[in-house]
């Protein structure tokens, strides 16, 4: 049995001259909660749709849970679930009446039917609105009925494409215990998004831009092997300071936190605060080297970076 819930490999997809995704690939162990961190068009939902069998490559080798995709998508089908990133279940349905449908696709009736639901209503906080309309319920409820029918079937491997993109920060938190929880009773999860504080919280993550994977890893791990240095700046006249800084080619990006200027710097430059000192006027008492954030390292192996 492999370690592996997907493992690609050389994958690509092409519309005509797009290369939507190129040459892409990953492994994601099983129990675990893979990430997917890039801007909008940067191929997530591509690469998504071609590992739940739902999109046939351009190139590349696919095994999902042991099984060869394209060719074996329809074994797939009832392992998998599927959390799209629009919101795809009826509007004009009650939250229970969504979940009976979903239930009957697949194939769970009766008192198991009952008994699943019930159980998913009270895991997803949804007991009291079971009678609600679907259309008028606020965004995070619906991010919890939507992982509510994407899990009804307890499948072994969760696709999320962008499932918070809709949600304040509270019901963001909540539905990441979720998906810890999903997690600890031996699902996995590949999921997408461009938030950093999201990324931050998978297992491992591959960083996409472009349809290319610029680097992935822990988050540990790309924050500790990042080739810069950072440096926070606490000074007036901010703008100015910035200004000048990103002219000097040893500085890959400048960006101001509130009263601070963050200054990203190659590590090819020994004494970064001696650096910041020389090529400007501020004192290095008001220099600090810092961590590596996740949005340090998404700005320098993308090309984000100057601002
Ligand atoms: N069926 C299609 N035909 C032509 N181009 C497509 C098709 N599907 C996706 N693309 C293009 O492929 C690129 C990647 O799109 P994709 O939806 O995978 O990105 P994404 O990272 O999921 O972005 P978003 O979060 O905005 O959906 C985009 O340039 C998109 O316009």
């Amino acid at each position: 049995m492999s370690e592996y819930a997907i493992q690609a490999k050389g994958l690509s997809k092409h519309f005509g001259d797009l290369k939507a995704i190129d040459n892409l690939d990953i492994s994601v162990e099983k129990s675990r909660i893979y990430g997917f961190l890039g801007p909008n068009g940067c191929g997530k939902t591509t690469a998504i749709r071609m590992l739940t069998g739902l999109l046939t490559p351009t190139s590349g080798e696919i095994e999902v849970l042991g099984l060869r995709l394209p060719q074996e998508a329809e074994k797939l089908r009832l392992k998998i679930g599927y959390m799209t990133q629009r919101f795809s279940l009826y509007n004009d349905l009650t939250v229970k009446e969504n979940l009976q449908f979903i239930s009957k696709i697949y194939g769970i009736t009766g008192t198991q039917q009952k008994k699943r639901i019930d159980e998913l209503l009270s895991i997803y906080g949804l007991n009291h609105k079971q009678t609600q309309f679907a259309g008028s319920m606020s965004g995070g409820q619906r991010q919890r009925l939507a992982l509510a029918a994407a899990t009804l079937h307890k499948p072994e491997l969760l696709f999320l494409d962008e499932p918070t993109s809709a949600v304040d920060p509270e019901n963001r938190r909540e539905f990441w215990e979720q998906l810890f929880d999903l997690c600890d009773q031996g699902t996995s999860v590949l999921v997408s998004t461009h938030y950093m504080d999201e990324a931050e919280r998978c297992h491992k993550l591959a960083i996409l831009e472009d349809g290319v994977k610029r680097a992935d890893g822990t988050p540990a791990e790309l924050m500790d092997n990042m080739a810069v240095h950072v440096i926070e700046i606490e000074a007036s006249e901010l703008r100015e300071l910035k200004q000048q800084l990103i002219q000097l080619p040893e500085v890959i990006t400048a960006s101001q936190l509130g009263a601070r200027l963050r200054v990203l710097i190659k590590n090819t430059v020994n004494d970064p605060i001696g650096f910041i000192a020389l090529h400007s006027n501020i004192g290095k008492q008001a220099l600090n080297l810092v961590r590596p954030s996740l949005e340090d390292v998404f700005v320098t192996c993308t090309g984000n970076s100057r601002q």
